[in-house]
């Protein structure tokens, strides 16, 4: 993780003339770093230097800056303070224990989509790389560098405020609630996020301007990031065979939302994140980073941290744009690792519809039934609540017509027990039971019915194989005994942000309702089985 820093703050040079730029002519750093004179720090003739010495300057330089521009406040919410309770006692993140590699994202360049030789290439690059990855970045967007870097001076100001004034002040005619900080649903260390945001519904923006320098730049901002939300969107639903207007029409500027990060350093990242695993809700974002190490995405099971580049803009596609696309495109698990020494800024741009826009796949049978913005974004914020965490496009998923061809086949119940959480399997057969619980696809948690279970207890799971099932061999080993999924139960484990499910939800859903009692049956009869046995 330090290394990964030292290369990422040495690469870009332009980053700390600009913090350089920050200092007061009058102020020496000079003497911090050995012989450099101020002059020819301004100028920026850094190239001859080595990555050390260039990290030592920008942390020296940011230091200092900071302390220019905000010599007594703290702008820093109490992070320790208000979540003491959390970090008395409880366990790290653990992602020390993680190979984390550092990757760069499929770099694309939008211009080849006005040359007539390169444009049908480039979209494939694009549809490839939304497809295997999730996220790529982008160059010659057509959002001026010159705006983005307005803005995040804007932003940089904006966080600098006394912290009492951000949560007590609003941000000029914006939402009242535009700025939050660190988690207020968490209850463990792994449900706090290390940091602090402007959330900025572009609905807002429409409001009798104030003047102010901030307004007119996100009033531009938004119009250049509608525009290049709208080409991605056209090459995007094009590489799917469908036509983007319905996405474009209901995902007008005004639905859309600016998020202005901040990740303050924090004293303990090994304890907690800056931005915890999540996945977008929306349709796209564009996101706009710094040259700050800590963004990481997962592939293939594994995370990855990605390599910052601050020249380009990073694209990834969010949950609705997978439903679209009916799981073709990937709405890819990421997060922000917190930084002991350096602050971090992003800037999000959220490309979301009306909550009244129904997201319908684009093959049918789709993988997930059909649901509107508005129902999604409650169903998540109600998870949040309860679990602490998104459950997300697992939910919609049409796990029976998945499984079976047949439409309402006869349900094969079993139950899958973990250290601290016993979770339901259904499923058509024995057959496709032993398949999901291979594939992890078709699980749910069952918290009601008196459980005395640990919502916030996840197994420890092995990355479920996604090659397609080979239903036949594992008919031909399991031949639908009993016995396979007895011992399935032992050491199948389930993929949790799969798994989790209500199971009164699963049953509604499902046209199940009438099997609520057996279920509770099964469940009871269960836990008879493991008090026995304990
Ligand atoms: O700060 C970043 O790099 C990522 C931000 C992000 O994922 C979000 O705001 O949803
Ligand atoms: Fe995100």
């Amino acid at each position: 993780m330090k290394v990964l820093g030292i290369v990422s703050e040495a690469r870009d040079l332009n980053q700390f003339a600009s913090f350089i730029k920050c200092i007061p002519a009058t102020q020496s750093i000079s003497k911090h770093i050995k012989g450099y004179s101020f002059g020819e720090l301004k100028e920026a003739k850094l190239v001859s230097l080595g990555r050390m010495e260039v990290l030592g300057i920008v942390s020296e330089a940011r230091e200092l800056s900071q302390a220019h521009t905000a010599p007594v406040m703290d702008h820093s919410p109490p992070f320790l303070a208000t979540y003491k309770s959390l970090f008395d006692g409880q366990q790290a993140i653990d992602t020390d224990t993680e190979v984390v590699e550092c990757c760069d994202l499929p770099l694309i360049d939008l211009s080849r989509l006005n040359d007539v030789l390169e444009a049908a290439q480039c979209k494939q690059d694009i549809v490839t790389a939304a497809s295997e990855w999730g996220f790529f970045q982008i160059v010659s967007h057509g959002i001026p560098d010159g705006l983005l870097a307005r803005l995040r001076e804007e932003q940089v100001q904006m966080f600098r405020q006394p912290f009492k004034q951000k949560t007590s002040e609003k941000l000029l005619d914006f939402d009242d609630d535009s700025y939050r900080w660190g988690t207020p649903t968490a209850t463990s260390l792994k449900h706090l996020s290390w940091s602090e945001a402007y959330h900025i519904p572009l609905s807002s923006s429409n409001k009798p301007a104030t003047s102010s320098t901030i307004r007119c730049v996100i009033e531009e901002l938004s119009l250049a990031m509608t525009q290049l939300a709208n080409q991605l969107v056209d090459t995007l639903a094009e590489g799917l065979g469908r036509d983007g207007t319905y996405m474009k029409e209901n995902c007008t500027r005004n639905m859309c939302y600016l998020r202005l990060n901040r990740y303050p350093p924090c004293p303990i990242p090994a304890q907690v994140f800056g931005l915890v695993p999540h996945t977008d809700s929306d349709f796209l974002t564009i996101l706009c980073q710094d040259e700050v190490i800590g963004l990481q995405l997962k592939k293939g099971g594994r995370w990855f941290t990605v390599r910052p580049n601050p020249n380009t803009l990073v694209i990834n596609i969010g949950d609705l744009f997978q439903a679209w696309s009916n799981g073709l495109y990937k709405s890819v698990e990421h997060r922000v690792m917190s930084n002991p020494h350096l602050e971090r800024f992003s800037v999000a741009y959220f490309m979301c519809p009306s909550n009244e826009t129904v997201i319908e796949s684009s093959a049918q049978p789709g993988t997930y039934r059909k649901f509107s913005f508005g129902e999604y974004r409650q169903q998540v914020q109600q998870d949040v609540r309860r679990m602490g965490h998104k459950v997300g496009l697992t939910r919609l998923r049409h796990h029976f017509h998945l499984c079976s061809p047949a439409p309402l086949p006869t349900p094969f119940f079993f139950l899958l027990q973990t250290k601290k959480s016993l979770f339901l399997h259904m499923a058509a057969s024995p057959v496709t039971a032993v398949w999901n619980a291979r594939t992890s696809h078709a699980s749910f948690y069952l918290p009601p019915v008196g459980l005395q279970v640990d919502e916030r207890e996840s197994p420890t799971v092995p990355q479920p194989s996604t090659a397609a099932p080979d239903t036949t061999a594992f008919y031909a080993q399991d031949s639908g005994e009993e016995a396979s999924t007895t011992q399935l139960a032992a050491d199948r484990m389930i993929q949790p942000r799969d798994a989790i499910y209500a199971a009164d939800d699963v049953v509604d859903q499902l046209r199940y309702k009438a099997l609520q009692e057996q279920i509770e049956q099964m469940i009871r009869a269960a836990l008879q089985g493991v008090a026995r046995t304990s």
